[in-house]
């Protein structure tokens, strides 16, 4: 068994999955030391200055989905990655706190779709925030206490509902995408050099500290030619940027709250993974507490949250992470292909999504197409 890994390793193959098990090993830590960190710029060899569109968004437009003037953003390119685009934290102060509150009370609300409800009645997954506040707001941390519905919550999914079992979306299991969550898609990606983004389809990601998503690569959209858009709040992570072969290795990068990736062009489809959670750093962390009380500019079209949603975000944040991937599904004028109606339950499925599918980061290919995966499960 031994020898059959060691020659697998020799042999080149699965090095996404020996560099995601490097990184998820608790004892002994792992050594971070080639993690990029585009907040700091270190390592800095293979981070590039990406070119972004400054008469695309302007500064008014911006501000009314809580983002900086984009001539203020820091976006980045990577070597070998053309179109991967990642925008350390473009949010303006304060305006974290309102994109954690809707992804924590509001997005998870009915019509939106989420684990809990694959084993759960409707009345019972009605209001997964009203429901779990109290529990969370005097819990005491010595004591075990059953979790609450938000700290069970693992993904929702919005508009054109993700249906893990065929790993396909469908015409008939669509509910209106939320508003603001498609207007600040719409002024990053316009930014990005993509103007007209229609963001049809979300899957908000719920970790906790020992957390970890499986290496899968975000191909059942029908239109590749638009971006994948990712956004992620509270701790911070650990991701792996991979080619388009399980074979080729993976770049370590850490995402901290605020912070975005933009995956387009000739990274629309690589390979990819979150091995691990990891705590903010201090400084990020404070910065996004500065929410707390914080009298947003009035230019800023997002709302304030109220110091009792914020108690319980804080508390909710400061040991787990959220990331919202918004992706549109359909190029102009594409339709879904007419599917047996057996391939679209939208009813059933794994409640895990693909969290956790398998500790070593076992791929999760949601559909086969690449030529290069032939040791690939489609699990
Ligand atoms: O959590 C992340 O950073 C990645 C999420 C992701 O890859 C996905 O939802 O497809
Ligand atoms: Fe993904």
């Amino acid at each position: 068994m031994a020898k059959m890994a060691a020659s697998l390793l020799e042999s080149g193959e699965d090095a996404f999955r020996k560099v995601f098990k490097f990184y998820r090993r608790r004892n002994p830590p792992p050594d971070y030391s080639q993690v990029i960190d585009f907040s700091t710029g270190v390592p800095s060899d293979k981070i590039v200055p990406a070119k972004l569109d400054l008469a695309a968004v302007t500064d008014a437009e911006a501000a009314r989905v809580g983002l900086q003037p984009v001539r203020d953003w820091r976006a980045f390119g990577l070597q070998g990655y053309p179109g991967f685009i990642f925008i350390s934290n473009p949010f303006l102060p304060g305006s974290q706190p309102s994109w954690v509150r809707q992804c924590l009370k509001t997005y998870p609300q009915k019509p939106n779709v989420c684990n809990l409800d694959m084993h759960m009645s409707p009345s019972e997954t009605q209001d997964i925030w009203g429901k779990s506040v109290h529990s969370l707001s005097v819990r005491s941390s010595a004591k075990r206490e059953p979790k609450t519905l938000l700290e069970r919550l693992r993904w929702v999914t919005l508009g054109y509902h993700y249906n893990w079992d065929t790993k396909t979306y469908s015409a008939n299991h669509y509910t209106p995408f939320p508003a603001d969550l498609h207007s600040l898609s719409l002024q990053i990606t316009a930014a990005c050099g993509f103007p007209g983004f229609n963001a049809e389809a979300g899957i908000l990601n719920y970790y906790r500290s020992d957390s970890s998503l499986g290496i899968h690569v975000d191909e059942s959209e029908l239109d590749h030619s638009r971006p994948l858009l990712s956004l992620s709040f509270g701790q911070s992570a650990i991701f792996l940027l991979g080619g388009v072969c399980r074979q080729d290795a993976p770049t370590a990068m850490f995402m901290h709250s605020g912070d975005m990736m933009v995956m387009s062009g000739q990274s629309r489809l690589l390979y990819h993974a979150v091995p691990r959670i990891l705590p903010a750093p201090q400084g990020h962390m404070a910065s996004v507490m500065e929410g707390c009380g914080l009298s947003l500019q009035d230019s800023s079209g997002v709302e304030a949250v109220s110091e009792e949603d914020w108690a319980v975000c804080c508390r909710y944040i400061q040991s787990s992470r959220v990331n919202v991937t918004v992706r549109q599904v359909l190029g102009p004028g594409q339709s879904f292909p007419e599917t047996p109606s057996s391939h679209q339950r939208t009813d059933a499925g794994q409640t895990a999504g693909y969290h956790d599918r398998a500790a070593d980061g076992e791929s999760e290919k949601r559909k086969r197409s690449s030529s290069c995966d032939s040791d690939d499960a489609q699990t």
